[in-house]
């Protein structure tokens, strides 16, 4: 039998989004500088579609390590998945709290009654 569902939205989350914002902070402080001393000011001067690149190719490592089951591997790529998409969300202008913003609404809402309030497509 599935478990039964637990609210978890009361939970105290500070300290995971603090060293994401951390880290925004600090890629976002490397924008336009010397790109031999920060891979972030590197990545951020080749341009979007670099780092878009960048992200994609650490999302498909990481979700190998995910599919073989290798967790401490998983682990990693994660890490290099989040340090990517901080990268693309600096270059984009998009901001942590939007992001948190958006999870915020969508908290305490089933994925499953999102879906189906969704208006449907006309057939034909
Ligand atoms: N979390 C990370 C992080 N994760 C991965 N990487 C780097 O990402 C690079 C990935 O290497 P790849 O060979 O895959 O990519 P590439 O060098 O772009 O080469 P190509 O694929 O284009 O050939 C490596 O140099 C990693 O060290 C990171 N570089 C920096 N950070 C964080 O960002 C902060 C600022 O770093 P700098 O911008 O370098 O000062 C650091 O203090 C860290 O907290």
């Amino acid at each position: 039998m599935a478990k039964p569902i637990k609210d978890e939205s009361h939970k105290d989350t500070s300290a995971r989004e603090d060293i994401l914002q951390r880290l925004f902070d600090t890629v976002q402080s490397r924008r336009g500088t010397d790109p031999n001393l920060s891979h972030s000011a590197r990545l951020m001067a080749r341009g979007r579609n670099k780092i878009a690149q960048k992200f994609g190719e650490e999302a498909v490592e990481c979700l190998i390590e995910a599919v073989n089951g290798n967790r401490k591997e998983l682990i990693s790529e994660s890490a290099d998945v989040l340090y990517h998409l901080i990268v693309m969300w600096v270059d984009s202008g998009v901001s942590p709290e939007d992001v948190w913003s958006e999870l915020k609404r969508r908290e305490g809402v089933s994925g499953i009654t999102e879906k189906a309030s969704r208006p449907k497509e006309k057939l034909g």
